[in-house]
């Protein structure tokens, strides 16, 4: 049994941040465990509130964990604010530390700034030399290199600028692009294209944090870059495609869609 660490933010309606990862590393038959950096009231129409932990129980949360259990992998995800990235960076940095994949989490699908917006700085400076991989969206790329991306060419491009802020990969993921699911994978010599045609759904909540939680799972099981995305990102579309319509909004993805049919269990 590998063990998977995420630390990232709650999300109370159980489709991304914290509980989305969880289900996801469960999914992988990888044991989860999480340090959580704040509380959003969200569910599938919107973030209401967000509650930031202090940096001390952020620290004392990743200690406890590393003193006592090794971590096969690591997934950062919403990261609130400079205070919180930096207790995180300073903390892990006390460890030898197993891959560690970075979702910059910057704006929900609904509106909300997650990352406020004077911490970008101290996320590109302080987390990405940390990384292994980032795993931006495209409204994230843009904000993070100030440029527009609308194609293919330019998010190869994207993902060439990325890497020489400091992560050994680059995953640049095309789920906000109008005509494709096409994401780019980059190791600063290749690219790689994970090609998938659009789902027609609205069940889209938590896409982005299913799919870094399943790529570190898979890294947790010591698959190489390449197969630890592929895999992922058949993970996620499967989970997309059996997305559930609950609540009045964006639903969650089926996080449990293959186990669930091969256990033949029901749940309509
Ligand atoms: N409609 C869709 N059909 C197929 N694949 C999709 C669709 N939407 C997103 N994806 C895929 O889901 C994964 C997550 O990408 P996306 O760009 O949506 O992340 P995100 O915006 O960070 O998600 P979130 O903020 O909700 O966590 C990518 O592999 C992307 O290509
Ligand atoms: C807690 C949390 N993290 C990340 C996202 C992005 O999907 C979200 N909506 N909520």
């Amino acid at each position: 049994m590998k063990h998977c660490l995420t630390i990232a933010g709650s999300d109370s309606s159980g489709g991304a941040g914290i509980q989305g990862d969880l289900k996801t590393f469960s999914a992988h038959a990888t044991f989860g465990m999480s340090v959580i950096t704040a509380v959003t009231a969200q569910n599938t129409q919107g973030v209401f509130d967000v509650e930031d932990m202090n940096p001390s129980i952020i620290a004392n949360q990743i200690e406890a964990i590393f003193d006592d259990i090794v971590v096969h992998a690591i997934k950062i995800g919403m990261v609130s604010k400079i205070e919180t990235i930096e207790v995180i960076a300073k903390t892990l940095k006390k460890y030898s530390l197993p891959p560690l994949v970075l979702d910059p989490v910057m704006i929900s699908k609904s509106g909300y700034n997650l990352l406020k917006p004077e911490a970008k700085k101290a996320l590109i400076e302080k987390l990405f030399p940390m990384a292994t991989l980032i795993t931006p969206n495209l409204p994230e790329t843009e904000e993070i290199l100030g440029y527009k991306i609308k194609n293919l060419e330019v998010m190869k491009q994207a993902a060439k600028d990325l890497h020489s802020l400091g992560p050994d990969y680059i995953l640049v993921k095309g789920g906000h692009l109008a005509y494709t699911a096409t994401d780019i994978l980059y190791d600063g010599k290749n690219f790689y294209s994970f090609k998938q045609e659009r789902i027609k759904t609205t069940h889209t909540h938590g896409t982005g944090c299913s799919l870094s939680s399943a790529i570190t799972a898979n890294l947790a099981k010591g698959f190489p870059m390449t197969k630890a995305v592929k895999a992922a990102k058949e993970y996620i579309t499967t989970a997309i495609l059996h997305g559930f319509p609950i609540g009045k909004g964006v639903g969650p993805t089926h996080h449990f869609y293959e186990l669930y049919k091969k256990a033949g269990i029901q749940y309509e």
